[in-house]
């Protein structure tokens, strides 16, 4: 049996309390696959606040930490987020070869020696925030869709399970790196949703049909007078 395509969607829990988060992730229950908490939760509630929010809710939790440093560092916070059983753990590619390795290591190590299940570790490519006009002013080399491709190319290359990138790219990266590498996906838009700070986005449908694995989406939901029926609204977007 398939599952329904809603699975796909993490909810974007971009708040700063346990009460507030929780309760997010149940006005839209049963239409998201997942919750992902980020560093605006995480920097105010820390790991306590995510096993707060994710305990007893019975759905994967995709920690968007987007971790970036040397490659010590970043194997030892890999190790630090392993108790708390992420599906999904993230750290940016631009940190390079040996960072991404060592993350994706440490992720392996400790979770086999925790016996907890394997955390998928993912490289954030170039931010749906950014678009061609940025690339210079960060000292990326454009076009976006080239960085991409470059960064996601060697994070693959390096171990790492799969990446973070704009729907923009997917169906490219999607024929480049074969069906196995995740493709995580925020910069979601329904044709109803303001882009806000987004620049590389695509609709929910268009996202999946694109080739996406996995569909971030929060301000669409979260930030609705109803985030229950703007769920249900991209749900049915979402159903064939
Ligand atoms: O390139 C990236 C990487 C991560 N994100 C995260 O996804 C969500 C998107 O939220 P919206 O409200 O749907 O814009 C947010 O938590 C970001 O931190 C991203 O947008 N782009």
């Amino acid at each position: 049996m398939t599952a329904p395509p809603t699975d796909r969607i993490f909810v974007a829990l971009d708040m700063t309390d346990v009460a507030g988060a929780r309760a997010m992730a149940g006005k839209v229950a049963g239409m998201v696959g997942g919750v992902k908490l980020g560093l605006e939760f995480f920097v105010a509630q820390g790991p306590a606040g995510i096993r707060a929010v994710v305990d007893g809710l019975d759905l994967p939790l995709f920690l968007d930490l987007k971790l970036h440093d040397i490659p010590n560092t970043v194997a030892g916070a890999v190790r630090s987020a392993a108790p708390l059983a992420p599906s999904f753990l993230t750290v940016h590619a631009a940190g390079g070869p040996a960072m991404l390795r060592a993350a994706a290591d440490a992720a392996r190590e400790e979770a086999e020696r925790l016996g907890l299940p394997r955390m998928r570790i993912l490289a954030v490519t170039v931010l749906t925030s950014l678009g061609e006009e940025d690339m210079e002013a960060t000292g990326q080399q454009g076009p976006v869709a080239a960085q991409v491709e470059r960064l996601a190319r060697m994070a693959r290359d390096a171990g790492v399970d799969g990446i973070v990138c704009s729907p923009a790219e997917v169906a490219a990266l999607r024929a480049a790196l074969g069906p196995d590498f995740i493709l995580m996906v925020p910069g979601i838009r329904p044709a109803w949703a303001a882009a806000n700070d987004q620049k590389r986005i695509m609709t929910p449908a268009q996202a999946v049909a694109a080739g996406a694995d996995h569909l971030v989406i929060g301000r669409p939901i979260t930030a609705d007078a109803d985030p229950g029926a703007a769920a249900r609204r991209i749900a049915e977007e979402l159903t064939p």
